[in-house]
């Protein structure tokens, strides 16, 4: 579903990632587990199309997808849900969803719309509420549900666990598993590995923008490495 072969990137001529192999197979939640600044959300980023490769190929689904406009990929089916979940404060739960399903042009939305009010309820609750007085979790899954109104073969997903509390943390992580359940694939980067190891099908670990480790997600967790340096074991 996406590969990622000796992918380079990084600013203003500063390389942050080196030679990355990666890649995702359908039906996989796969993680990136890495310290602050290790390069997570650039690798989003650069599959995603915000931050152009210097070096290396990307392919999504069976197309290349480096050189390719953001905008191209969500329409072929790559969805990003960055840090910080960049919602329309001001907009309601429902125009905020609404919004997420550009892609399908004029079909309606109501079956979209009922799947993920299926999915997060809280939304359906609230659909009326303007974005920014949510809570922090709610505007999680409302990001993540904005997302999955594109239809997405592959959600890029950044720190969805980030300021949540534990209960609501495993709401989100839940949610993940039933989205992964649906069909579609999910690549999740978390500083809480703990959490990321625990869900993942599969994993890599990331330092200073090289991928060091990679195995199953439980596996890892069993890596002296790992435990020392992630895990605080
Ligand atoms: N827009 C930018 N311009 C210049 N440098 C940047 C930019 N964004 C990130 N960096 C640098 O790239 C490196 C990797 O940052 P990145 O955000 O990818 O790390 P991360 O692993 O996601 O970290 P965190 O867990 O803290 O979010 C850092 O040294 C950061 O300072």
């Amino acid at each position: 579903m996406l590969t990622l072969e000796g992918v380079s990137a990084g600013y203003h001529g500063l390389q942050i990632l080196h030679e990355l192999d990666l890649r995702v197979e359908e039906g996989e939640i796969v993680a990136i587990v890495g310290a602050n600044g290790a390069g997570k959300t650039t690798t989003l980023k650069t599959i995603s199309g915000l931050v152009k490769p210097t070096a290396g190929t990307i392919t999504f689904n069976g197309g290349r997808a480096d050189g390719v406009r953001p905008s191209e990929l969500v329409a072929r089916g790559l969805l990003h849900v960055p840090e910080g979940r960049a919602l329309f404060g001001p907009l309601s739960v429902e125009e905020n969803l609404r919004m997420g399903g550009w892609t399908r042009g004029r079909k309606p939305l109501d079956e979209p719309l009922g799947e993920v009010f299926g999915l997060f309820p809280i939304l359906a609750e609230r659909r009326a509420q303007a974005a920014e007085t949510l809570s922090g979790g709610q505007q999680q899954m409302l990001a993540i549900g904005r997302a999955l109104m594109a239809g997405p073969r592959l959600l890029l997903l950044d720190e969805p666990s980030t300021g949540l509390s534990p209960k609501l943390t495993w709401t989100v992580l839940d949610a993940i598993k039933a989205i992964r359940d649906r069909g579609v694939s999910v690549l999740l980067v978390e500083q809480n590995a703990a959490h990321a190891l625990n869900l993942a099908d599969r994993a890599y670990v990331l330092e200073s923008g090289s991928l060091v480790l990679e195995g199953p997600g439980p596996q890892l967790a069993r890596d002296d490495r790992v435990r020392a340096a992630y895990l605080g074991l």
